[in-house]
């Protein structure tokens, strides 16, 4: 197991949008979080990779206690995050783009960048390199010298993979990473996520396109009104009572 969640909670106000979650995730594993609307996924999400502080409860990362970390200390530790929205430079190539978002972690000092001593050289390089394989892995090689402002709405998709994934991170928080786009790049976009998983990197995604996260999550999670109301793999799921009651109305063939 690569984190756990005890009791996790965050209220906003009176409302509880985080409620008591207990839950698992599985190293090596596709790990998926659904719920409808206002379900607290995302405000999960965020107490996860640190974005928000919990308001009770406790999180785990390899048996370490987290809870009170920041962002950047968590992020060190070898997560990673993708947001539903990404903003790119536009007028800057997708090399570019990859290149700055890898920099933000490296070593060097604005001393170093401004007398652009041997390590920064080093490192700018080593940023270089890293893009370069990225950017291969998410199979964008052949934009890489173009405008990020030009590409495609699934390549732009691709891109906060490939940025995610510069920072070589153990596991990967996809916030919708398919929103947006058609069936035929939605399954491009989930062959990429079994492609990270065959690396050895755990993913842990929101989604709301119901037939693809049944077909490709290990494990899922449901929440609902911040509550966990089920867990378990997409079988388990579909034939959910509380699930099915929770879906009524909505939008679970989507
Ligand atoms: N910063 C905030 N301040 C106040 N209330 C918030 C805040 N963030 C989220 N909420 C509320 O918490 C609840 C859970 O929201 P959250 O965005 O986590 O749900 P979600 O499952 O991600 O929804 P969606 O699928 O629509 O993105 C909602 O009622 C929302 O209005």
């Amino acid at each position: 197991m690569l984190i756990e969640t005890k009791k996790l909670t965050k209220t906003f106000g009176g409302l509880v949008a985080v409620n008591e979650v207990d839950f698992t995730i599985e190293k090596g594993k596709i790990n998926a979080i659904i719920g409808p609307n206002g379900a607290g996924k995302s405000t999960f999400f965020n107490l996860l990779s640190g974005s928000y502080s919990p308001t009770s409860g406790r999180i785990f990362y390899k048996g370490k206690d987290i809870t009170k970390l920041p962002p950047n200390k968590i992020a060190r530790l070898g997560v990673a995050r993708t947001f539903q929205t990404t903003n790119l430079f536009e007028q800057s190539t997708v090399l570019d783009n990859v290149i700055v978002g890898h920099r933000l972690r490296t070593e060097s000092n604005l001393l170093d960048a401004v007398l652009r001593t041997k390590r920064f050289k080093r490192e700018e390089e080593k940023c270089r390199d890293k893009a370069m394989e990225v950017l291969d892995f998410v199979g964008l090689t052949h934009v890489r010298d173009q405008l990020a402002g030009s590409i495609t709405q699934e390549e732009k998709k691709r891109v906060a993979f490939a940025l995610a994934l510069a920072t070589d991170p153990e596991i990967v928080f996809l916030d919708e990473p398919t929103a947006g786009i058609n069936p035929g790049e939605t399954e491009g976009l989930a062959d990429l996520m079994e492609k990270m998983v065959e690396q050895q990197i755990t993913v842990c995604l929101i989604e709301h396109k119901m037939k693809m996260i049944m077909a490709l999550a290990d494990k899922i999670m449901v929440l609902n009104y911040g509550e966990k109301i089920a867990e378990g793999t997409a079988e388990e799921i579909m034939n959910n009572q509380a699930v099915i009651e929770a879906y009524l109305g909505g939008d679970a063939s989507a």
